[in-house]
Order: structure tokens, then C-alpha cells, then sequence
């Protein structure tokens, strides 16, 4: 019997695959890491190979672990890291380029150039996004003009542009089908989300030809089927990660929130039917489309979270693993006025500063490694208040935070959080949230569910964090926080 569901998340670092049954349990797991290409200041590549290979190995071994063979998958799910971009030969299947990665900044000067000659208005209201180089039109671009006779074979049909999941699709199923989904799309910058389509004045603005974009689809659809394990299966979803966590978290009602703890951080708000124009930079985005229908949300990026913790273990080698930072930083009373900005990339929602770098702010003479920890962990949970406070300017009051993602297994982060955000944050069982919300689009695509709600009573909480920080605190160590983050701006100026 087909009893399982095969969710793929290919995410910055890693390809994972997991197994869940109905329920949204985990029944097998795999996960490799692949190596990040820095080829110059600010820059960020993936091999496209690696990413299909690793994604082949994980699922392979996610069968392994759970002892099963392909006959009991159902179907596949794939979630992905998002913005990051590809163009590769429509006859042939090779890329042109690298990956270009989403923290890739090296279409800043382009951006600020389009901003400048007034752009970022008509962008803003089709799209929901901003001109930064964090999303894809500006690498997709740079690529075509970069790469000899791109442009021109684009222009004659030649080559075909994705976002991860495309070309994850391309290669995977049967017959190579070239598509996306809403939520991908709407990343793009290419893309009016209110009408649910491909814009000329965007494509034109950005110089793309239309043939060498995807097909979009629902987020639950028919994606065509892969035979790699053996035996041919349907591929029934597809949905950026975020939003597929959002939808693994359960947050269908607007007003419901989730933030992943993963390399990055993004928080995104359920606003149901309609796109919220934040009066604060945070981003109106596609939550998902089922049946021609779109949810849409508002989001916040905040570019580090858990790659400042990588950073720590592996460039300064303080901890030795990323789950050894929780004890050093419960040890402390307090930070010590110590504050650390991880802009390795410049920063996010909603500062939007692509020139900004990371820094360390107060240190004095009796300050140490723990301290340093401290401050990253710390700085996580700042930037989500950034997020809150953004979305309250925008008169969003969110009471709870659903979280997730590697970072919130550290129980003292999480606490912190809530002390920070004055809110209560909710830790559920299946911390694998992105695959699990993709299962769960394969599984409404099966018919294994028959509504929304029904998912929603399959999400539980394992733990809830509630604040208890005394507000003055919570009010000093924010505003030591403003600071920092205002020095750190004003640097690049
Ligand atoms: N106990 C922990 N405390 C703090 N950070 C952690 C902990 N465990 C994992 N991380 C961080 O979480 C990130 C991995 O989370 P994951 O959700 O797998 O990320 P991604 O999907 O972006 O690759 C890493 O950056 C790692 O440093
Ligand atoms: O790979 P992750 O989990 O860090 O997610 C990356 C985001 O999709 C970028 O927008």
C-alpha cells in the first residue's frame, strides 16, 4: 500500500528528504550538506549538480532509514530555498552558470541604479517586494548579460529560467516539465501577484524574455511523475520553503504567524484574501495557491540567524557544534552590553541595506567568547522584533509565534524570544515544518484530506515559551540593540 509521502526540502546548506505518514509523523530521514561557492566579496553560488545530486542521495537514504522501498510512496513533495537562481539549456539540461544564491548581493549597484530612476514603486505594487538583490529578476538578468551569447539564445528560446524547485522538476520527472508554483513566482520580482501572472512591464523592465519562464501551477497540482527510485510516482506539490512552513505550522487563519530558525530567519503572517502594503519594508508574498485561489502573506526576511552560529563554530571555532552555544549563553547573567549585528550579507527586513557588514559593538577588556555567543543568539531574537514591531507599525498585533526550524532545539533562544517579543512562542512536535507542510499539499492533492482544518488539528505544540522578562530590561537591552544596528547603518553611509 502507498501509505507515505516523500517531502524534499532542498534548503542553503543541505538537501533534506523525509518520509511522513497521514498523520504528519516522520517514518525516515536524510540529509547532506553540499559545498557554498564564495567566488568574491558578497557573492554566494551553488554547483547545480550538487544540488541534484544530493537531492537523488536523500531521498534514496530517507527510503534506507525508514526500510521501506518506492512501492509505498504516494507521492513527492518538493520545498526549496528560494530566489536562488538558474538558467540552463532547454535542449541539453546543463546550466550556463552557477546557482545564483538568494544572499548573493552582487546586483546591489543595479538595484540602487533602478531605484533611483523611480522604479521601485510599480515594482512594489505589482510584485510586493522591493528592489534588492535578494530576489531573482536582478541574478537572472546579470546571468543573461554575463554569460556569452545568453541573451541571445534566451531571446530565441533557448534556454529556460528556475528557481530551485524548477530545476529540481526539470530534472527529476519524466518528460522534463518546466514549471513553478505561486509561492516560487512571487519571489521572482517578475510576477503581478494580484492577478497571478507573468508581467510584461516587469519583464521588460528587467530585460527577460517571456520564453524562458516557467509554467506556474497551483502549489498542490500535478507536476508530473519521477522515476528515479525505481517506480514511477506523482510529484503533487511544490511551495518555496517558507511558505511551506507556514503551511507545515498550520497558520491557514490571517493573523496567524510562524518564523524558521534556519540559516536565515522569516517570520510570515497569514493575511488571507488580501495583500497588505506595509507601510514598514516587509514584504507582501504568496502564501499558497490552492485551486486557482491565492492566500497571501506578509513577510520578513532577516538574511543570518543560524549562519552566525555557523560562523562562530566554524571560522572563530568558539563552540564546537552549533547546539554547545545554548550552554555558554544560559551561563550569563546578562549580555554585558555586548551586541553583535551578523550583516555578513547586509541586512534584511526591514533596514533593506545590502552594503551593510557584520559587526561586534561593546566589548570591553572582561568580555569573552560566551559573550560573543550570547550576542548572536541574542541578535536572532532583536531582528524578530523588528519583524513584530514592523508588522505593529502596520497595525499587525500577532499574540503568539509558532517556530521552527534547527535553531529553536536551543531551548534558552527560545526563551529569549518570547522575553524579547513580549509574546508567547510555541514549539511544535515536528520541528521539520517545511517538509511537512509540503507532505501536507501532496496529501490534499491525494485527497487525504478533505479541508485546511483538517490539517490543523494534526499540528501540536510541544512546548510553550512565555515571557517573563520585567519590561524594563526587556526595554534596555532592545534599545542597546537600535543602537548597534544604527552604527552598523550609518558605517555604510
Ligand atoms: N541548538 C542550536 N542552537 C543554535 N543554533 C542551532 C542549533 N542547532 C542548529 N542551529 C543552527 O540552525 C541552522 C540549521 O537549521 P536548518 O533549519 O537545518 O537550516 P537550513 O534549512 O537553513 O539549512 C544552522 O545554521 C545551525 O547553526
Ligand atoms: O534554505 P533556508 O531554509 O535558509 O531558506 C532560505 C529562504 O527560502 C530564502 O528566501
Amino acid at each position: 500500500m502507498s501509505e507515505l509521502i516523500l517531502a524534499i526540502d532542498q534548503g542553503t546548506t543541505s538537501s533534506r528528504a523525509i518520509l511522513f505518514d497521514r498523520q504528519g509523523g516522520i517514518r525516515g530521514m536524510a540529509q547532506q550538506e553540499f559545498p557554498q561557492i564564495f567566488p568574491a566579496d558578497g557573492w554566494v553560488e551553488h554547483n547545480p549538480e550538487d544540488l541534484i545530486q544530493s537531492t537523488r542521495a536523500v531521498c534514496h537514504g530517507a527510503l534506507d532509514a525508514a526500510g521501506v522501498d518506492a512501492a509505498r510512496i504516494a507521492a513527492v513533495g518538493i520545498t526549496n530555498q528560494r530566489e536562488t537562481t538558474l538558467v540552463w539549456d532547454r535542449l541539453t539540461g546543463k546550466p550556463i552558470y552557477n546557482a545564483i544564491v538568494w544572499q548573493d548581493r552582487r546586483t546591489a549597484e543595479y538595484c540602487r541604479r533602478l531605484k533611483q530612476q523611480g522604479h521601485e514603486a510599480m515594482v512594489r505594487r505589482k510584485t510586493g517586494l522591493l528592489l534588492d538583490p535578494y530576489f531573482s529578476a536582478t541574478k537572472l538578468r546579470w546571468i543573461l548579460r554575463n554569460q556569452p551569447d545568453a541573451s541571445q539564445a534566451a531571446a530565441a528560446g533557448g534556454l529556460c529560467f528556475g528557481t530551485v524547485d524548477t530545476w529540481l522538476l526539470w530534472h527529476l520527472s519524466k518528460g522534463r516539465r518546466h514549471a513553478t508554483d505561486a509561492t516560487n513566482a512571487s519571489r521572482t520580482l517578475l510576477y503581478d501577484i494580484h492577478q497571478g501572472a507573468w508581467d510584461d512591464e516587469l519583464l521588460s523592465l528587467f530585460e527577460i524574455p517571456r520564453g524562458i519562464l516557467p509554467e506556474v501551477c497551483d502549489s498542490a497540482a500535478d507536476f508530473g511523475t519521477c522515476d528515479f527510485l525505481g517506480r514511477e510516482i506523482p510529484i503533487f506539490a511544490i511551495a518555496g520553503d517558507q511558505q511551506a512552513a507556514t503551511i507545515g505550522q498550520a497558520c491557514f487563519k490571517p493573523g496567524m504567524v510562524k518564523s524558521t530558525y534556519g540559516t536565515g530567519c522569516f517570520m510570515v503572517l497569514n493575511t488571507g484574501d488580501k495583500v497588505v502594503e506595509s507601510q514598514h519594508r516587509l514584504l507582501g508574498t504568496v502564501a499558497y495557491q490552492l485551486d486557482g485561489r491565492r492566500t497571501y502573506a506578509l513577510e520578513g526576511s532577516i538574511f543570518v540567524a543560524g549562519a552566525a552560529i555557523q560562523w562562530l563554530r566554524d571560522a572563530l571555532k568558539v563552540i564546537d557544534t552549533a547546539a554547545a552555544s545554548e550552554a555558554p549563553a544560559s551561563a550569563l547573567s546578562d549580555n554585558h552590553g555586548v551586541y553583535f549585528v551578523p550583516a555578513f550579507t547586509g541586512l534584511g527586513a526591514p533596514y533593506w541595506n545590502p552594503d551593510a557588514r557584520g559587526a561586534v559593538l561593546g566589548l570591553t577588556r572582561d568580555a569573552g567568547a560566551d559573550h560573543l555567543v550570547r550576542a548572536a543568539l541574542e541578535a536572532v531574537c532583536y531582528q524578530t522584533r523588528d519583524l513584530t514591531d514592523a508588522m505593529a507599525g502596520d497595525g499587525i498585533h500577532a499574540r503568539e509565534l509558532r517556530v521552527d526550524g534547527g535553531m529553536v532545539a536551543n531551548s534558552w533562544m527560545c526563551q529569549f524570544l518570547a522575553d524579547t517579543l513580549d509574546m508567547t512562542v510555541k514549539r511544535p512536535h515536528v520541528r521539520e515544518t517545511t517538509a511537512l507542510g509540503v507532505a501536507f499539499l501532496c496529501g490534499l492533492k491525494l485527497g487525504w484530506y478533505q479541508s485546511l482544518d483538517e490539517i490543523a488539528a494534526l499540528w501540536g505544540e510541544e512546548r510553550a515559551f512565555e515571557a517573563g522578562m520585567a519590561g524594563e530590561q526587556r526595554q534596555r537591552n532592545y534599545a542597546g540593540w537600535r543602537k548597534a544596528v544604527a552604527r552598523v547603518n550609518q558605517i555604510m553611509d
